[in-house]
């Protein structure tokens, strides 16, 4: 369709075993025999975030042993592919995998030693993920009779500030990737780069958040002015709720950047929700597309929404394991230093604030937050706000929010919400709406999360619909 470049994404699942590694690199060998430059960015394989998070986790707790059975589980799992792939025992990627298990246990063994995890030291251990999937893609690619190269995150340029765990590009990374990739594409060899990892200008490893290879893909892109950056995923594109949730979930055919991060900010675990960012812009687009189904054409994320008349809400979505912190007395009352204190002690502690509401009695503040960040805030709180107020956290709570342009200026959306969840019985506890108007979110109970997502796509019309 006259690509000259792209960019494509591999997440876990796309790189979990030899035979998906495989398929993976026939996916962009389609593009590159083409005559497509490609530059591919690849995720750990599945699962072995999480367990690189546990080892680490257990060697701070002294627990050297079950941290070093999980590396060696690790590490057969990567040996087996790479054998699978065709390399010999003694190849160049055999070498490169044992050098870099080795670094890895060497630095586990620093956090048992020392019985600390600091975020730099996470980010370097988890950042394995990546840096041992990438040569894993290489292999793949030159066994097509393609010629690659990979490299860590930093060595594609990517620049973050030191934010560990949540880092993000600095404006000096997009002609820094520019100028090392482009020889090599200019060369005919295909960069591999392994995502979700960045490098601060000391050259320490830095992640840039969950799901966060999305974002090196969009940062690439971006950098070299791809035409589309494709992530290739397990399902067929952003659908209207999560398919293992709604059996009937649909895929949308296109969503604007602002869709799509509302949806991602909401729990929709497909995409990172910064993702697009580096796309806005420009107006590259994104490509959502199925792995299995590669001619299918998925969902294409771009500047413009497209709205379907009677249809004003395309996706629901739910964030689990949330907390609802209410802070109350007559303190709150009418006091907006009051409210001003409470969203500083909160920025300062860099959480993610899901929703916040205020009675209109105005003596009660409620936030909702990640409940693995509830204690922080509860803390923050606590020390930061100087009157006497309760503060008191609800946990077991889930967000659910509904997402479209086409609820701009809509009457009666919210109203047809709130009856689906009156419906099944599912008690409302918080409400609000972005003020971009692309979602309304409410509280409910976290036992509640499937039937009400379930309720609420039902409510819009927004399964399957049968063919005319
Ligand atoms: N609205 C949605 N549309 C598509 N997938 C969704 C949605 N909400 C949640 N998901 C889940 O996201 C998963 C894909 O994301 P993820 O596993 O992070 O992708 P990858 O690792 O392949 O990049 C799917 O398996 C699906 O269950
Ligand atoms: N491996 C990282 C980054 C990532 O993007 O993974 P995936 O593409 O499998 O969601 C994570 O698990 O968070």
């Amino acid at each position: 369709m006259g690509y000259e470049l792209l960019v494509m994404k591999f997440g876990g699942t796309n790189m979990q075993d030899a035979r998906a590694v495989r398929h993976s690199a026939s996916l962009a060998g389609r593009s590159i025999q083409g005559g497509v430059k490609v530059v591919v960015v690849v995720s750990a394989m599945a699962g072995v975030t999480n367990s690189l998070l546990k080892l680490a986790g257990a060697a701070q707790a002294g627990d050297i042993a079950s941290a070093n059975d999980e590396i060696a589980l690790l590490r057969t799992r990567h040996f087996a592919a790479a054998q699978e792939l065709g390399a010999a025992p003694d190849s160049a990627v055999v070498r490169e995998l044992r050098e870099m298990h080795e670094t890895l246990r060497q630095a586990v063994y620093g956090v048992y030693l020392l019985r600390e995890l600091t975020p730099r030291s996470r980010d370097l251990i988890v950042a394995f993920g990546e840096r041992l999937s990438a040569p894993l893609m290489s292999l793949a690619l030159e066994q097509a009779g393609l010629r690659a190269h990979h490299l860590t995150g930093g060595e594609a340029g990517i620049l973050t500030d030191t934010h560990f765990g949540n880092a993000k590009p600095l404006p000096g990374t997009y002609e820094r990737v520019k100028d090392r990739l482009s020889g090599l594409l200019a060369a005919g060899v295909t960069p591999v780069v392994a995502g979700f990892m960045g490098e601060t200008d000391k050259g320490a490893i830095t992640t840039l958040g969950r799901g966060g290879t999305d974002f090196s893909a969009t940062i690439v892109g971006k950098a070299l002015g791809a035409d589309e950056v494709w992530a290739w995923k397990d399902v067929d594109g952003v659908m209207s709720a999560d398919p293992r949730v709604v059996k009937d979930a649909r895929n949308i055919e296109v969503l604007s950047y602002g869709e799509v991060m509302e949806l991602a900010y909401f729990g929709a675990k497909v995409l990172h929700p910064l993702a697009v960012t580096p796309l806005q812009e420009s107006g590259i687009p994104l490509r959502v597309k199925s792995a299995a189904d590669p001619d299918f054409p998925g969902t294409l994320v771009q500047a413009e929404a497209r709205d379907e008349a009677g249809h004003p809400v395309k996706a629901v979505t739910a964030i689990r394991n949330v907390s609802i912190i209410n802070v109350s007395g007559a303190g709150v009352l009418g006091i907006p230093e009051v409210i001003a204190s409470v969203f500083d002690a909160i920025a300062r502690e860099n959480v993610t604030l899901l929703m916040v509401s205020q009675s209109s009695s105005m003596s009660n503040v409620s936030l909702a937050v990640q409940t693995a960040d509830a204690e922080r805030t509860l803390t923050a709180l606590r020390a930061g706000v100087s009157l006497e107020l309760q503060i008191e956290e609800q946990p077991g709570v889930a967000v659910l929010a509904i997402v479209g342009s086409g609820m701009r200026g809509q009457r009666g959306v919210s109203a047809r919400m709130f009856t689906a969840l009156a419906d099944e019985d599912v008690n409302i506890l918080m409400i609000s709406q972005g003020s971009s108007e692309l979602n309304v979110s409410v509280a409910v109970e976290g036992e509640h999360v499937e039937t009400a997502t379930r309720a609420v796509h039902r409510a819009f019309d927004l399964g399957q619909r049968a063919l005319a």
